[in-house]
């Protein structure tokens, strides 16, 4: 008997919003969502037929209100979460100028941290990475 493959990992945008002064934004996801109250990078999922460019800048939008400058792109990996995979699309981003400062729409809080603040959080499992990659210890 033959099993069916696994679905394919679930592409996923954050962004690190680098302010003038080298923090970083964070943000908490709320409580009722898979890993509830972890700190993550904003983001979201990517829509069907959307570039990772175009959907961390919607996601920015919509999820803080706020208009960004998507910069480089950090090195992407897959992550496997007991009920899914997903695959982690990383950009470093700056706010526009004029763009209205980042407010929590949907997370229970935000954070601008340096290297060593971040290293303290509870972060979603899936983001040491992309702090090593930013941050190389
Ligand atoms: N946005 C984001 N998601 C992350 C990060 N790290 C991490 O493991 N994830 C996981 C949590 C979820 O399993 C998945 C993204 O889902 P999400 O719930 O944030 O996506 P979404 O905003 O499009 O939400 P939804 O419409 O499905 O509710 O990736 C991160 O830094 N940012």
């Amino acid at each position: 008997m033959s099993s069916a493959p696994p679905p394919p990992a679930i592409p996923v945008v954050c962004a690190l919003i680098v302010a003038a002064s080298g923090h970083v934004l964070v943000a908490q996801r709320p409580a009722h969502k898979h890993l509830g109250l972890k700190w993550e990078f904003p983001g979201g999922k990517v829509e069907p037929g959307e570039s990772p460019a175009a959907a961390i800048a919607r996601e920015i939008q919509e999820e803080l209100g706020a208009t960004i400058l998507v910069g480089r792109a950090l090195p992407t990996f897959t992550h496997d979460y007991a009920s899914h995979q997903i695959e982690m699309i990383p950009f470093v981003c700056q706010l526009a100028a004029g763009s209205p400062a980042p407010h929590p729409r949907e997370h229970a809080a935000l954070r601008w941290v340096t290297s060593s603040e971040i290293r303290l959080l509870d972060l979603a499992a899936a983001d040491w990475p992309v702090v090593n990659a930013y941050w190389p210890a």
